[in-house]
């Protein structure tokens, strides 16, 4: 079992800043993230959220500040370097081929055949109706489980740092639920480290360690994930 207690940073910000050409989004946002933790980054919409984790994958350039994996600086790294580096991505915006295989989705993410029996055993310890459903195409999967299969996407290379972007969005519970053992069991199976952006308070306090509340690009509050902060959240969530 995994223990965060006592491990350094695995994600560091330093003064980072970045936006749409005159735009600014984030601005000037320090953050760290400890090795093995569980971070949900919540705020209302359109507040930079999203922004934020592409700024991290160097899909938004940083203007200003630091990004640091470990003690090195990711800073302007390409996003392709940064999955080799032990990144995984599970975007928002649906990131599938729909009328490619499940198989074939999941087969894009691996270098070879060889590599991709290995990183299926993998993501069906977590979601095994996968194994099944190899060769059905991607597009014919419910909600619920096309967000499940871009979460296995994400996890094939067993990255070290995670990050997902409001993965539990238009789910029921059953499914959410299935989605945060995945992720606790990453966690405490292999010390992956998971940034999380999520407007669902209550999944994001079941299962993170830490949140913070991202405001006009700025972190507004910040805490211990536990069920009393649930109000002060909301709070900050309100429109
Ligand atoms: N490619 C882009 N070009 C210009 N502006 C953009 C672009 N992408 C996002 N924005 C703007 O940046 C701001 C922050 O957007 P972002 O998607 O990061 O917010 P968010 O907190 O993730 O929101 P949501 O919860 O609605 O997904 C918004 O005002 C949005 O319109």
């Amino acid at each position: 079992m995994f223990d965060t207690a006592d491990t350094g940073a695995k994600l560091t910000l330093d003064g980072v800043s970045s936006g749409y050409g005159p735009i600014a989004i984030i601005r000037d946002l320090s953050l760290s993230i400890r090795r093995g933790e569980i971070f949900a980054l919540m705020g209302k919409n359109g507040m930079g959220k999203t922004t934020l984790l592409k700024t991290i994958l160097g899909l938004v350039p940083a203007r200003a500040g630091d990004i640091r994996l470990d003690d090195q600086s990711i800073t302007g790294a390409s996003p392709k370097a940064l999955i080799r580096s032990g990144v995984g991505y599970a975007p928002q915006e649906q990131p599938l081929f729909t009328d490619l295989s499940i198989r074939d989705n999941l087969r894009l993410a691996v270098r070879s055949d060889r590599d991709l029996d290995t990183a299926l055993d993998h993501v069906f310890t977590h979601f095994p109706f996968l194994r099944d459903r190899l060769a059905q195409k991607a597009g014919t999967l419910s909600g619920g489980e096309q967000k499940m299969l871009i979460l296995s996407r994400a996890l094939m290379l067993k990255p070290d740092l995670i990050l997902i972007d409001e993965i539990s969005e238009g789910l029921q519970p059953t499914v959410i639920a299935q989605i945060a053992r995945a992720l606790h069991a990453e966690r405490d199976q292999s010390g992956t480290t998971i940034l999380l952006v999520e407007q669902n308070l209550n999944f994001a306090l079941e299962v993170a360690d830490r949140w913070a509340v991202l405001k006009l690009g700025e972190i507004d509050d910040s805490g211990e994930a536990k069920p009393e902060s649930r109000e002060r959240v909301l709070e900050h969530l309100k429109i």
